[in-house]
């Protein structure tokens, strides 16, 4: 296994080119800043950050801090733009509002998960994250040199070959670092950069964010209680308690603040935990409302120690105001580009997972052989006709549990890496939502088609070319069809209440499919539910696949009720002369749950991402 040594000393940087990219330094402030979510219907508002100010200047690491619930997280989403709802202000760069297309382009976002593709190796990650960061007029050359900088200079060059799901916490979280590193944005927001992490791995985590601030950067992180020598690493912090800010400045000036308020840290005693100890009330809720008053709720900086902060009159007057840019300018590669390394991606996911891969061909191949076996040649008996009739309605629920199910429990798990990686500008959500539905076509296609090859032989369906090709098409639409309402569900709901609605979706689609109670027994207000179920064209089409124009079928008993299959058909009010019609009604909900899928995604993304 790789060496998982990461000094000081090793990180000291390589320069050439971290430095090269240097771009603008930026000054981040905000201004009576509010932020109120909604508590639910009828249940009011709150206000997590409360009327605070600041100010974030570059070659500083800045720590923010406060008790569990303070709104430290809540700050960071709100300043990196990650939201925006709810939110009340002034929020200048450089002096100029904060514009976020432009904002976007300088800063990166790094969650406390790490939102990670687990099957690919550090390199792959890296190398992928290049070509979709990195303009692509830039050589393939510059692009391996960039990531052989930025992983030697994060200590990761001794496990480029090792899949990110065996790395160690620490690594995972210097990988995370190192993926955002590659457009080297001058702003880093990291929520509990060293949760998870134990003391080595966090003063190595810390020790680096350091480096990176002192290269230029503004680098804003969220912590929980720091030890004292994790502490004095910080350049600056800003304390946050109940929403308001108590203290803001340079970490060396706390203690000076806190014996000016007659608050002297006990000797011996971490500044830090005492400071948490007085924000979390400890020492009396008075003494919160006196820190909030000395410091101005943020609006006092001297204790920051900083001379050369911008001017408080250029915070207005937009000394330099951010570029405004196209929204195709938001991401740095074409979506052509973007689609490449996407599908790439996919296919090493793919052949890296065979688990889930293999499972799929499982599922069809055991399942088609044991319904095979279940309705052993029924399709060309007489006597078996209702026994088909079942069958048919069996394969179709196959397709709709098996495919829904799949995707409710697996694509909330890629919207967390989604939502990172677009709010951090690696591709847009439609090139991603295109790759997406790419890379399943040759699986879903496959998997379809085994099945129905088994299961048509087996039962002994019509042996004719044109039934066989009818049969295989309405499963794969229903496939299709099952795997977007899976992304809809997945996008909407989490994998618990997914794993709850589903079910339920099926129920509802069953009922109004047709079978059990056919169709002409559906009371007239309920009529609606049968047009709008593609359960019912299914089977509808399916029947008509088997049985439209079939004569008479052979009786192999004394008497066969349903020789005719048009009798059968007539009593179960299946007409077989609406396939075209089917297939037209499954092609629009294909069409329409795929884009209903898309825009679900949006929607969530959109919930947190404004882009
Ligand atoms: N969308 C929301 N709806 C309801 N309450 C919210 C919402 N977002 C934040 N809060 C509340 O705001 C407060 C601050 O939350 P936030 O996550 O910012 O705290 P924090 O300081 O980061 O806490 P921790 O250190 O435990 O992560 C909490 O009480 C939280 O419950």
């Amino acid at each position: 296994m790789e060496s998982t040594n990461f000094s000081n000393k090793e990180c000291q940087p390589q320069g050439l080119f971290i430095k090269d990219r240097q771009q603008d330094q930026v000054e981040l402030r905000f201004n009576n800043l509010y932020y109120t979510v909604s508590l639910g219907f009828g249940k009011g508002t709150k206000n997590v950050l409360k009327d605070i100010s600041g100010i974030f200047a570059p070659n500083q690491l800045v720590a923010i801090m406060g008790p569990s619930g303070a709104g430290k997280s809540s700050l960071l989403d709100v300043l990196s733009g990650y939201n925006l709802t709810g939110v009340r202000g002034n929020v200048t760069v450089n002096g100029a509002e904060r514009r976020l297309d432009s904002f976007r382009r300088q800063s990166c976002y790094i969650q406390q998960d790490d939102r990670l593709q687990p099957l690919l190796t550090v390199n792959e990650n890296m190398h992928i994250a290049a070509n979709l960061k990195l303009s692509q007029d830039k050589s393939q050359k510059y692009k391996d040199a960039v990531v052989h900088e930025i992983l030697s200079t994060l200590g990761l060059d001794k496990c480029v070959a090792t899949r990110t799901a065996r790395l160690s916490g620490g690594q995972k979280k210097r990988l995370s670092i190192a993926l955002e590193l590659i457009n080297n944005p001058m702003v880093m927001f990291l929520d509990e950069p060293t949760t998870g992490l134990d003391s080595s791995s966090c003063s190595q985590c810390i020790s680096l964010l350091r480096l990176l601030a002192h290269q230029g950067r503004t680098i804003i992180c969220t912590i929980h209680q720091p030890s004292a020598s994790l502490f004095q690493m910080f350049d600056q912090v800003y304390i946050l308690a109940q929403g308001t800010c108590l203290y803001q400045g340079s970490t060396s000036n706390l203690i000076p603040f806190l014996s000016k308020l007659e608050l002297p840290c006990p000797i011996y005693h971490n500044p830090a935990d005492f400071v948490i100890e007085l924000a979390c009330g400890d020492h009396g809720k008075d003494k919160i409302d006196k820190m909030v008053k000395e410091i101005d709720n943020g609006q006092c900086i001297i204790w920051t120690g900083l001379s050369n902060l911008r001017a408080i009159s250029d915070r207005n007057s937009g000394t330099k105001p951010s570029k405004t840019l196209n929204k195709c300018d938001v991401h740095e590669t074409s979506s052509r580009n973007q689609l490449k390394c996407l599908l790439h991606r996919g296919y090493l996911k793919c052949i890296r997972d065979p688990d889930l891969t293999y499972l799929r061909f499982g599922v069809n191949i055991v399942v088609s052989l044991l319904l095979g076996t279940l309705f052993l040649q029924i399709g060309d008996d007489g006597n078996k006709i209702f026994d088909n009739y079942n069958l048919l309605f069996s394969i179709l629920m196959h397709h709709v549990g098996s495919t829904l199910m799949l995707n409710i429990i697996n694509f909330p798990a890629e919207i967390s890496i989604l939502t990172k990686e677009h709010f951090n500008r690696w591709y847009s959500l439609k090139t991603y939502y295109i790759a997406t539905n790419i890379l399943d076509i040759p699986i879903t296609t496959l998997g379809c088609l085994i099945f129905s090859v088994i299961i048509y032989v087996m039962t002994g369906q019509p042996l004719e070319w044109d039934r066989f090709a009818m049969f295989t098409f309405i499963s794969w639409l229903m496939v299709l069809i099952s795997q977007s309402l899976g992304f809809i569900i997945g996008a909407w709901f989490s994998v618990i209440n997914g794993n709850f609605v589903g079910p339920i979706i099926v129920v509802l689609l069953m009922m109004f499919s047709g079978f059990g109670v056919n169709l002409r027994d559906i009371p007239h207000m309920l009529k609606w539910g049968t047009e709008i179920s593609f359960l019912r064209y299914g089977l509808e089409a399916l029947v008509a696949a088997i049985y439209d124009k079939r004569g008479i079928l052979p009786c192999y008993t004394l008497y066969c009720h349903y020789k005719y299959p048009a009798k059968f058909l007539e009593e179960v009010a299946m007409p077989t002369d609406k396939f075209y019609a089917d297939v037209f009604a499954l092609l629009i909900t294909l069409l329409i749950t795929r884009v209903a899928a898309y825009f679900m995604l949006r929607m969530r993304i959109k919930a947190r991402v404004s882009i």
